[in-house]
């Protein structure tokens, strides 16, 4: 049995390294869940030894800041807030005070400072002392407003947050599922703490007030109320808030519950402060928290299953993810029967074997995680070989967290990237062919090189039991893949991903070689590199990409799936042989500019990206607009078309 006094040294450097990771690496340990475990176990033994220690998480706030953004000190330092779950504790501690309840919105914490009715400071709340300046950045919220009628000094304080719905568009847009953002929280902490702010004005990031500081000169009545009103009369967007009571209080906390799943904006509980400002200042604060304010935590609905297994998913990368697996629950709602573990630490952490009772929960009643491990049996082993490719893993350490990874080069995983740029828009164009989906053919062992693709249906029984997938969705798929027989040899070049080898060069290569791909295949760098268009670093390319036997046979295989369709490259087609367009502006005929690059280069044009004396026509819709394109083609004397007429020069001979 280890002392108190070591275990308290113990708590400290696990939530110490906890948050850390949480905070500046945007990576989890622990569950939230465990983390405030073991934080009020270490204020228990804090409080029955009287010790504790100088670095100690229940005196420190927030994360230290190491980011390059400029420091400054906060004149008011910003200290964390004392929770419960328990609503007749949240009741008791409000007593005959009446008090003003919020949601806890769950983002980051900002300061905002005005003067003479302009917005002239913005600071990060950081470690409570020091934040950071964002000032600029914040500008471009959608809701700060960049001046106000007050002209005294205001200071005030609110959480900078990103809609669930903002979040998850920004995330359907990255289809690299490694790339995606983890939680609104995650998105806005990297969204506000940007260097550059064109950064942050994409990313929808809303501002809500929560606390007013000072306003110099104004009289609140000494009402928390009036304070919100107020605010909202300058023109901020305050946290949504209601007044209550010790009596109404429940059934206030249980009205914010019912529509925690509707809200657009994330929050992790409730916030009560007290109405009576100055009986509230009067409580003083303890080293972490202020008196006059406490945090409801939604008490997690908890439920016992039986861990059944746990599952691991390789990935592009290498990463394996252990899933736990577990006879449904009922939670919040919903039947759940599957968890993330995250990573090796969180599993070790919970000592898990197949048949454990365990303990699960929606964290932030939304997202299942495994609470507790009741039986520890610890008998659970880590995979030694990929589930993929069957090679040796390696547990790897980055910033105190262990993961899994498959160091085989040659893992089907990591081919996911591969076949993504083989279905995309400019190659085979298969609609529907996620990289989720992907993934699963791939880990299935279906998908292992480019020819596969054609042959899905010999796994029809399978792929129709997939998670996702159904009788309907395969037919549909499969459709779509028997369309993307019929492709121009130009697509099959690119869609086989050789390094430099875009879309345009495998059309100069086909146009130059008329489609003969033999011909192609036999030149040797030199003869490429004769070719206008193409350097000796995509030549060299190409001829080493083939000069692999294997490339070579992969290249046999998919030309006996694909019917090449004829393109024609008679000289007569190319109107715009040698001549050089840039294109600015918004275009009104052609869907986007790729396009009318692609049908530019179909008549021999060249498409560059900036103006310059070798420039033959700039394409803008709008030859008054003060653009920098525009004005350089102007003093180069370059001639400024539109569409419109742009069209009628293709139509002669
Ligand atoms: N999983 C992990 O490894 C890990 C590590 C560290 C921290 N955590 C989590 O973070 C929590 C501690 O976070 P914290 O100290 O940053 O914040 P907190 O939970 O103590 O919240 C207090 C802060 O919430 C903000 N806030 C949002 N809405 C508000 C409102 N309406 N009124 C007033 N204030 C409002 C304020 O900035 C306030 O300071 C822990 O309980 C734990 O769940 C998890
Ligand atoms: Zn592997």
């Amino acid at each position: 049995m280890i002392s108190k006094a070591d275990r308290i040294k113990e708590l400290t450097g696990i939530l110490n390294r906890a948050s850390k990771a949480y905070y500046m690496q945007d990576t989890e340990l622990m569950s939230n869940y465990e983390y405030d475990a073991l934080y009020d176990e270490l204020v228990q033994l804090e409080k029955e030894t009287g010790i504790t220690l100088s670095n100690s998480p229940t005196i420190h706030v927030g994360y230290e800041v190491l980011s390059e953004l400029p420091k400054e000190e906060h004149e008011y330092p910003m200290l964390s807030l004392d929770k419960t779950k328990d609503v007749q504790v949240l009741a008791d501690w409000l007593g005959d005070q009446t008090g003003v309840l919020s949601w806890k919105m769950d983002g980051l914490t900002i300061v905002l400072t005005y003067d003479n009715g302009e917005l002239v400071k913005a600071v990060t709340r950081g470690n409570g002392y020091v934040g950071e300046v964002i000032t600029n950045n914040a500008r471009v919220f959608k809701n700060v407003p960049h001046r106000i009628a007050f002209k005294g000094k205001l200071t005030l304080r609110g959480e900078a947050v990103i809609k669930y719905s903002d979040f998850n568009a920004l995330n359907s847009q990255i289809e690299d599922s490694e790339a995606k953002y983890k939680n609104p929280r995650n998105l806005c902490s990297g969204s506000v703490r940007q260097l550059n702010n064109a950064v942050t004005a994409e990313r929808n990031v809303y501002f809500f007030a929560f606390t007013l500081v000072v306003a110099e000169g104004m009289d609140f009545y000494n009402s928390r109320m009036q304070q919100f009103e107020w605010l909202s009369s300058q023109g901020f967007d305050v946290v949504e808030h209601v007044l209550v009571d010790r009596e109404n209080l429940p059934t206030y906390v249980a009205q914010f519950a019912d529509r925690i799943a509707d809200n657009d904006f994330p929050s992790d509980g409730l916030v009560l402060i007290l109405e009576d400002i100055a009986y509230g200042e009067s409580l003083g604060t303890t080293a972490k928290f202020p008196r006059n304010a406490i945090a409801f935590k939604w008490a997690d609905e908890i439920r016992e299953t039986h861990l059944l297994d746990v599952e691991w998913s390789a990935s592009r990368t290498g990463l394996i993810n252990p899933i736990a697996v577990f006879e449904p629950v009922e939670l919040e709602g919903t039947t759940v029967s599957r968890a993330s573990l995250h990573n090796i630490s969180i599993l070790r952490a919970l000592q898990l074997g197949k048949g454990d009772v365990i303990q699960v929960y929606k964290a932030n009643m939304i997202i299942p995680q495994i609470a507790e491990n009741l039986t520890r049996s610890d008998t659970l082993e880590i995979p030694k070989e990929c589930p993929v490719c069957g090679k040796p893993t390696e547990v790897r350490c980055v910033n105190d967290v262990s993961s899994l990874y498959c160091v085989n080069e040659e893992c089907p995983a990591k081919h996911v990237k591969r076949f993504s740029l083989f279905v995309s828009r400019d190659a085979f164009n298969i609609e529907g062919m996620s990289e989720a989906t992907l993934e699963k053919f791939i880990q299935s062992g279906f998908l292992r090189e480019p020819a596969d693709m054609f042959h899905l249906d010999s796994y029809h029984d399978v792929i129709v039991e997939m998670d996702g997938f159904g009788e309907k969705s395969y037919q549909r798929l499969m459709a779509s893949i028997q369309k993307a027989r019929k492709v121009t040899l130009a697509k099959l070049i690119y869609s086989l991903g050789i390094l430099n080898i875009g879309l345009s060069n495998a059309r100069l290569l086909c146009q130059h070689y008329r489609n003969d791909l033999q011909a192609m295949l036999a030149a040797s760098t030199e003869e490429l590199t004769a070719i206008d268009g193409i350097g000796p670093v995509i030549a060299g390319s190409f001829t080493d990409y083939f000069a692999d036997e294997q490339h070579r046979i992969e290249l046999k295989d998919l030309l006996g799936e694909v019917e090449i369709e004829q393109e024609n490259f008679s000289e007569e087609g190319r109107v715009f042989d040698g001549k050089v367009f840039v294109i600015t502006g918004s275009l009104e005929h052609f869907k986007n500019r790729n396009n009318l690059k692609a049908l530019l280069e179909e008549k021999g044009a060249k498409v560059a990206g900036s103006v310059s004396s070798k420039t033959s026509y700039l394409i803008n819709n709008d030859s008054t607009s003060a653009s920098s394109k525009n004005k350089r083609a102007r003093e180069l004397g370059v001639p400024v078309i539109t569409e419109e007429e742009l069209i009628d020069m293709m139509k002669k001979p």
